[in-house]
């Protein structure tokens, strides 16, 4: 099981070594069986824990150039992160970034062997036609992807479920997942306001092999709260 944290732009450089300091106490008390991942943003970047990786929310496919206000992989390498975050809605929809722009990202840093966490999801208008107009839609967003690269975790998170408080029904979940397992073989995470009410829920769905988290991974306590139902700690 993995535990994916967005922290999005939220948390600065002091706050987010805290925050791992903290984090990383309370996994090391615990001992979860558990791969534990941290994306703070880009100024808060530092290397990885024991227990703790931490990637790039996001990067620019060069090891550096003239590209204002991006990183690329020089950035990365100093603080020897080799995990990033590609293809988040909000960069797919906000940040207008198309499907070319995003293969070319994960066809630089797969080249670079990194780990990719490849972001998949689709909006209520597409939901709302039926599950047979979500399956091509996602299908299209690993256009251009090596979705055999042994560095690839998917993570699917439906856009009307992130930062709503209303994560997908388990239901919607299961089918969705088994649709990308016909041919991801590698681990799936779900991401779409997973919280400490619904991760059991969650985490027992089959084809779930993790969670992307957003606003309940931004506070320490609260994220490795979300652990506790999925293995409780040995006593
Ligand atoms: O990357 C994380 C997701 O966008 C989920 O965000 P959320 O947990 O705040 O809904």
């Amino acid at each position: 099981m993995i535990f994916a944290a967005n922290f999005k732009m939220h948390h600065t450089r002091q706050s987010t070594t805290e925050y791992l300091d903290r984090l990383e106490a309370l996994l090391e008390r615990a001992e979860y069986p558990f791969k534990v991942m941290v994306f703070p943003p880009a100024t808060a970047l530092q290397p990885s824990r024991e227990w703790i990786t931490v990637g790039a929310q996001n990067a620019y496919p060069a090891e550096e150039g003239a590209y204002t206000g991006e990183i690329g992989l020089s950035q990365l390498h100093e603080f020897e992160i080799d995990t990033v975050l590609i293809g988040h809605s909000e960069r797919r929809q906000i940040l207008g970034e198309d499907q070319e722009f995003i293969a070319k990202k994960f066809a630089f840093y797969r080249e670079h062997g990194f780990q990719i966490i490849y972001c998949v999801g689709e909006p209520l208008e597409v939901r709302e036609q039926g599950f047979e107009a979500v399956a091509e839609y996602l299908w299209e967003q690993f256009d251009d992807i090596d979705i055999d690269y042994e560095r690839l975790i998917v993570a699917y998170e439906p856009v009307w479920a992130i930062g709503t408080g209303q994560a997908a029904e388990p239901e919607a979940i299961a089918a969705t997942h088994a649709e990308l397992r016909r041919r991801i073989k590698r681990p799936i995470l779900y991401g779409g306001s997973v919280n400490p009410t619904n991760i059991a829920r969650i985490a027992e769905i089959p084809d779930v092999d993790g969670v992307l988290v957003g606003s309940a991974s931004l506070d320490p306590e609260k994220f490795h709260a979300l652990m506790i139902p999925v293995a409780p700690p040995q006593v």
